[in-house]
């Protein structure tokens, strides 16, 4: 058995890919050749004049590998080359273990070098001397110390010397390190050196001294940005950018999937910083370091049905069928329903969502002629402080915290709103109607009776470990390992649940979210439910996703609100950036709606192609989007609960709810106004309810960060009549 590694570096791949395909044919035969045995004479293996690390290799006739040898049998492949470019520019490659970070880098400067400005014309004898006449380069006013010191790469100091432009600067953070091209354009953008220390490169360096010289222990650290496993290589070549995401771990990242945690953890960190992809491979490693087994001891659940089945394709991709047999991937609800579904079995109970349950509150006040509460007030009362910490009589109401609820109300109040509330519950009793809601409660009470009665049954010692006993109580928690996605969404309930559903101990939960993007009123603080997350909290703040441009606009309508932190401290968007680069944001006005229809017909007309989507705030505008499109000829699928109804149409339209968790290439905010976005309802709040004003502004709010937040490319904000306050 061969005991060589071939692994590939981070950043090799953007030029590989540009390779002609019969090249990238032969480098995937070469790497079987090289892994079997690299001493085979076909690939005429050596070591590169004056530099005792590199080797290359013959991939065909006309190209070269370039290798970096790691130590014992391990190599990284850093480059593909034209045979002649390699031997003409020995002098053009350079490595190095980055001091600051404990990371091998490679350094291809003819690549780099080429991105930058080349050498000056020489100048004519009419024109002023260079010097006056040439820009400032960027960089100059920060001193080689410290670049070096917020790690930027050695070798490329001289180069960097010379940008004098944002095109180049951006050629060269493409191919560059992945740590330098970060501190450049954060410093080009105008953050403070200490505010880049602090934000971009304290969290990747490593704490103990680095030695440059010891590449074994710099392969394993996260810094050192390479696949892992021998098929990754395939996976790159074949699947271009788009696979990146399973094979290059930011070093922030793979560091938060990698590490063990003494209980429940968290990562937080703005849209498209990868949360769900480190939520992927945090699964993928837990079920790895279980070891061959059966049950599904992992759970991985998420917001709705649509996520979760993005989900399990997205692990499948990932991780392959072996590894997502042994997780169960399920929407909240279901999970919950699921767990309620046997002791309801012949009731004939009929399962309904909030916004039916908010007709029958509105129903039963209309009968009673309570004018008092309103309907939505009532069920989020019910639903978060009463049915969410599981309060099941009166005294306990009067007492219950009511975090996030908004203006205080009286105990007097407090005996009125039970009271409704008991109508209401008799009232969905006698319609034999069930709101998703209780399920959630019951099924929480469920798991924790269930919870209880393992705890007795370890505590009688009784020796076997079964799943189920024939009684159908069970004897085991059905989880090792719990992991959460797009946890600012789940209720009190949910985390009631989960946490009875895994034994507590080490790596029990993992739980990734974000409260900017908070859409449904689900506040919750999870250490008075159990969750104790405290002191196993990470930040994600490199966005893989946004431009620069869409990041700092949709920021700017956050405006100055505080967020939680799912707990009871707060959270934000510091060091929240991108390396990407595009339009800025558009934002145009329209007289009508129908003018703004045509706007919107005429947009998608003209960007032709690629994944469009059209978001709007209320729903009757989704069918007059998809008619405007359809009589320009523009096939539009509508997003409904489980996702776009037609996944291959060219346009996806939806209300911005149904956009949570979806990704596009352009995408349109159509209706952006006041009375819509704000819509009315809200704006009634403003005199009798300032509290609840502020609490529904900020959700909406959020709203419009999450739509904003799923372009990847450009985003057109539109309104017709008066335009909404969140907009600049
Ligand atoms: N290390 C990575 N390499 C390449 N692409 C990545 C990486 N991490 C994330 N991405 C890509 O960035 C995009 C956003 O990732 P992801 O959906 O995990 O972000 P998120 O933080 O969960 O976003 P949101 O909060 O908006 O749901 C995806 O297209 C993903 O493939």
């Amino acid at each position: 058995m061969s005991t060589v590694t071939l692994r590939l570096l981070d950043k090799a791949d953007k030029e590989i890919l540009k390779l002609p395909r019969a090249v990238k044919g032969a480098i995937y035969d070469f790497q079987h050749k090289f892994r079997q045995d690299p001493e085979s004479p076909g690939l005429r293996f050596k070591q590169l004049k004056g530099h005792p690390r590199l080797y290359s290799a013959r991939v065909n006739l006309d190209y070269r590998a370039l290798l970096l040898h790691a130590g014992g049998g391990d190599y990284i492949l850093v480059a593909v080359k034209p045979r002649q470019e390699v031997y003409d520019n020995l002098d053009k490659f350079a490595y190095q273990i980055n001091p600051v970070t404990g990371g091998i880098e490679f350094l291809d400067l003819l690549t780099i070098g080429g991105k930058v400005a080349a050498e000056p014309e020489p100048t004519p004898a009419a024109m002023p001397p260079a010097e006056e006449n040439s820009p400032e380069p960027l960089f100059a006013k920060f001193p080689a110390e410290t670049l070096l010191g917020l790690g930027v790469a050695e070798p490329l100091l001289p180069l960097i010397a010379k940008i004098t432009t944002e095109d180049e600067l951006l050629g060269l953070t493409t191919y560059a390190p992945q740590l330098t091209g970060e501190v450049l354009l954060a410093l080009y953008d105008g953050k403070t050196v200490d505010e880049v220390m602090d934000q971009i490169t304290t969290p990747v360096a490593v704490e103990e001294t680095v030695d440059t010289d010891d590449y074994q222990a710099a392969l394993a650290r996260p810094a050192t940005v390479v696949t892992t496993e021998d098929t990754a290589l395939q996976e790159v070549l074949e699947d271009g950018d788009f696979g990146r995401w399973k094979v290059f771990l930011h070093p922030t990242q793979q560091k938060i999937v990698d590490r063990v945690y003494s209980g429940p953890a968290r990562v937080t960190g703005g849209p498209g910083t990868g949360k769900t992809i480190v939520a992927l491979h945090r699964v993928k490693h837990l079920v790895e370091r279980l070891g061959p087994g059966e049950g599904k001891d992992v759970l991985l659940t998420t917001f709705n049905k649509n996520l979760a089945a993005d989900l399990r394709r997205r692990l499948l991709d990932l991780a392959g069928q072996e590894i997502v047999k042994r997780v169960d991937i399920v929407n909240i609800d279901k999970l919950a329903s699921d767990l309620v579904a046997p002791t309801q079995a012949g009731t004939g109970r009929q399962w309904i969502d909030d916004t039916k349950a908010v007709i029958q509150w509105q129903e039963l006040l209309d009968e009673l002629g309570e004018h008092k509460w309103d309907a939505e007030f009532l069920h989020a009362e019910w639903s978060q402080v009463i049915l969410g910490q599981g309060v099941a009589t009166r005294a306990d109401y009067f007492r219950a915290r009511r975090a996030g609820r908004g203006r205080a109300i009286s105990r007097q109040d407090r005996a009125e709103i039970w009271k409704l509330v008991e109508r209401y519950v008799m009232r969905l009793d006698d319609r034999k109607l069930w709101t998703f809601r209780q399920v959630a409660e019951r099924a929480a009470r469920l798991a924790i009776e269930r919870a209880k009665a393992i705890a007795t049954y370890e505590a009688d010692q009784i020796s076997s470990v079964k799943l189920q006993h024939e009684s159908g109580i069970w004897y085991r928690h059905p989880y090792r390992h719990i992991v959460v996605d797009e946890a600012q969404d789940l209720g009190a309930a949910h985390w009631r649940m989960l946490r009875a559903m895994v034994p507590e101990g080490p790596d029990d939960l993992f739980i990734a979210g974000d409260t900017h993007q908070r859409i449904y009123a689900n506040q919750v603080s999870l250490g008075s439910l159990g969750v104790n997350i405290r002191g196993r909290s990470s930040k994600l703040t490199l966005s893989y996703r946004t431009t620069h441009e869409i990041l700092g606009t949709a920021c700017r309508l956050l405006g100055e609100e505080e967020w939680d932190d799912l707990d009871d401290g707060t959270d934000d968007l510091t060091g929240y950036r991108s390396v990407l680069r595009g339009p800025d944001p558009v934002l145009t006005p329209y007289p009508t709606w129908a003018a703004e229809l045509d706007g919107i017909a005429e947009l998608v007309k003209e960007w032709g192609g690629g994944s469009i989507a059209v978001c709007v705030p209320e729903r009757w505008m989704v069918a007059e989007v998809e008619n405007r499109l359809g009589r320009a000829g523009i096939m539009a699928a509508s997003i409904g609960p489980d996702g776009p109804k037609l996944v291959e149409a060219p346009v996806h339209v939806g209300t911005m709810h149904r956009f949570k968790g979806l990704e596009y290439q352009r995408m349109i905010l159509a209706g952006v106004a006041e009375g819509r976005l704000p819509g009315e309802r809200i704006l009634a709040f403003e005199k009798d309810d300032p509290l609840r004003f502020r609490r529904e502004l900020q959700r909406a709010r959020s709203l419009l960060f999450v739509a904003a937040t799923r372009a990847r490319d450009s985003v057109v904000i539109s309104w017709h009549g008066t335009k909404s306050r969140f907009l600049p």
